[in-house]
């Protein structure tokens, strides 16, 4: 039976089999330190193997199936855990996985992906590859060696490697600038959570000038500041922003946000009192337009105009084909934009947020919603809310993780159903319409609009 979305990122956690191979809870003594050598919970493994097997590889496409394909995963990385002993899970997290991610990013700048690419992938030597990237071969051995054992590259023979999809995949800009974005912006603020915690007496972060990222970085700049300071963060984050919106379900697809039925029936074509015409999509802090795009591949005969708002130096730098003439004879329009301020677009039939309210603490969530509520046409605009909308039990490690980082670059954080409409509801006066997605807290539409007063009417 093909799984439930809400159940595609978790397996059955709570229909486990009882722990009857491992060594009971009752009986745990923390001074005995056998318990390290002893798998972390043998008595999932049968169950899980069985749940394995049952997914039938002839049947099923798991590369088009990304539900098989995710529950499939979910599934082989819960056995995993569950066969590996403390000592491994350790030894995996503290040591391998650490230098893994500082070696790849090595091999990013020195062109290591790119050389282990050329001809269509073909094996080549340690020594061969060190030559290319003019790098010490023996260092380089030792470097192969280990993203072979952690299944990045694949050893042929002995000295001998050849790339697989990962390692093809790092040559793009989308993951190389991503793990440069991680390395020198993110990682600095993680890696002093606990400094930053301890002195606060272990109370979350709830402001974008005091927190684990102005802390670790010894800065009274924003995150965003600092992203704007240099063309090197610019351009990482961005790569950053795209890679992370890759391999999702479009956002305005009949499978997340019916955007035909909720927004393009019922649009208002009637030209503004400039005789321009009427605005579809406006996406606040846009990034570089892969929204709008996506939006344009679902519908390419939307009818109205859609633009693209972000701060100037990221207008600055959007790739000039996103302004050339779409297949009904538009384009988006770009502009600069602080969403603090006054919104100059009213009326639009949406305004579309992307990953923009979990970036700031609630208060300053308030003033963004309270620009764009100011403008929204009563009973006609839409305001897209695009987020994690975490379920209560079952969150899937995409959505907790990106909690943590929210928290600890921001002061800011995810939110549950309960907590969006709190927000909204309660403290902004919109209405929530209703909360679309694929389900397992990787990211939902909320659509809102202007809650009526009583005795107001609808205009649809
Ligand atoms: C996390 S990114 C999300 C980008 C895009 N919506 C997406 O989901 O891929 C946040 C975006 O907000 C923009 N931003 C930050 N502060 C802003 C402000 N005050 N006004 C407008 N945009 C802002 C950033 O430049 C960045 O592009």
């Amino acid at each position: 039976m093909a799984p439930s979305s809400q159940e595609i990122y978790h397996d059955t956690v709570d229909n486990a089999t009882p722990n009857v191979n491992s060594r009971s809870s009752s009986s745990f003594d923390p001074n005995d330190i056998s318990i390290n050598a002893h798998p972390c919970d043998l008595g999932r493994v049968p169950g899980l193997i069985d749940d394995i097997a049952s997914y039938n590889w002839g049947d099923t496409d798991f590369s088009t199936d990304r539900n098989a394909r995710i529950s499939l995963l979910s599934k082989a990385r819960s056995l995993i855990a569950a066969l590996e002993t403390p000592r491994e899970t350790l030894l995996r997290h503290i040591g391998a996985e650490t230098s893994n991610f500082y070696i790849i990013v090595i091999g990013i700048e020195t062109n290591l992906f790119h050389e282990m690419a050329k001809n269509n992938g073909s094996p080549k030597t340690a020594t061969r590859l060190a030559e290319a990237i003019s790098f010490d071969p023996d260092l380089l051995r030792r470097i192969l060696r280990h993203l072979a054992s952690m299944n990045h590259i694949i050893q042929t023979g002995e000295d001998k490697y050849r790339p697989n999809n990962f390692s093809k995949a790092l040559t793009t800009s989308p993951l190389a600038g991503s793990y440069q974005f991680y390395r020198d912006v993110c990682l600095p603020a993680m890696s002093n959570l606990h400094k930053w915690l301890k002195t606060k007496s272990y109370r979350s972060p709830t402001t974008i000038i005091d927190n684990p990222f102005t802390f670790g970085h010894q800065t009274s700049q924003t995150f965003f500041e600092v992203i704007a300071s240099t063309a090197k963060n610019t351009e990482h984050f961005n790569d950053h922003m795209v890679a992370y919106c890759q391999g999702h379900p479009a956002w305005c697809s009949e499978s997340v946000y019916p955007a035909a039925d909720r927004l393009i029936s019922g649009f208002d074509p009637t030209p503004l009192p400039d005789g321009s015409d009427p605005v579809m999509l406006v996406d606040m802090g846009g990034n570089v337009g892969h929204d709008l795009q996506t939006f344009i591949s679902q519908h390419p005969s939307h009818p109205g105009r859609l633009v693209l708002q972000d701060l100037p130096s990221v207008i600055a730098v959007t790739p000039p084909s996103l302004t050339s003439p779409l297949p009904n004879g538009k384009h988006i329009q770009l502009q600069e934009h602080d969403f603090f301020n006054s919104q100059p677009v009213v009326g639009a039939r949406a305004y579309y947020l992307h990953h923009i309210m979990h970036d700031w603490p609630y208060a300053k969530c308030g003033l963004i919603l309270e620009q764009i509520k100011k403008v929204m046409k009563p009973g006609y605009s839409r305001l897209l809310i695009n987020e994690q909308v975490i379920p209560e039990r079952r969150a899937s490690w995409e959505a907790t993780y990106l909690d943590l980082y929210m928290m600890v670059m921001f002061g800011a954080r995810e939110r549950t159903e309960k907590e969006w409409r709190r927000m909204l509801e309660d403290g902004c006066g919109l209405k929530v319409l209703g909360v679309y997605g694929p389900g397992g807290g990787v990211e939902g539409i909320i659509e809102c609009e202007v809650a009526l007063e009583e005795g107001e009417g609808r205009e649809e």
